[in-house]
């Protein structure tokens, strides 16, 4: 019909998309105590449908989705660009400093993020980064947002959308 709007959406969700990673975060002047999350993830994708009536394919999607979260799965999230900790690169680990606290993380153990905290909103953002180059080895001319939501727990989530055009 003339002038209707018509939205489409693809999301995945669930499943293998998710993380378990050891982190804390600064906030408040306060450097939180080491923890842990069993981090979910999902992706959101609005377009116009592209080729066999697909928006995206899911199973691609997942895939995409599944290695940035396999990445992360099981190391210490390293935020690089954090200005209130000091990062001292030894010959087989990080240390890392907040005022009178020290801590010494294996190479091995650490993944080192491209970001200032690792909060939800940040780590969305950065996964929003990675799966975009991801996306990008395909014609997504017809894709409109991308949005990727990162839980920390049941009860908390941030989300990261950006428009594709
Ligand atoms: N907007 C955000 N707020 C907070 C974030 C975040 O990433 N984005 N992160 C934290 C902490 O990292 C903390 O790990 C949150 O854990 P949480 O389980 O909420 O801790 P609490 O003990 O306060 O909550 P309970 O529900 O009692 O377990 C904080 N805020």
């Amino acid at each position: 019909m003339a002038g209707e709007q018509i939205r489409r959406k693809v999301k995945v969700e669930g499943g293998t998309l998710k993380f378990s990673s050891a982190h804390f975060i600064t906030y408040g002047g306060k450097c939180e105590r080491l923890h842990g999350h069993n981090y979910g993830v999902l992706v959101e994708i609005e377009g116009e449908l592209g080729q066999d009536g697909l928006v995206f394919d899911f199973t691609l999607l997942k895939r995409y989705a599944r290695e940035i979260c396999q990445k992360l799965d099981h190391h210490f999230l390293l935020p690089m660009r954090n200005p209130q900790l000091e990062l001292i690169a030894l010959s087989d680990q990080w240390e890392i400093r907040f005022g009178e606290k020290r801590y010494l993380f294996p190479y091995t153990d650490v993944v080192e993020l491209p970001i200032e905290n690792s909060t939800a909103e940040l780590l969305a953002e950065y996964i929003h980064g990675e799966l975009l180059q991801l996306l990008a080895q395909h014609d997504i001319s017809h894709l409109i947002s991308l949005m990727v939501g990162v839980e920390e727990a049941p009860t908390q989530m941030a989300y990261y959308q950006k428009e594709l055009r």
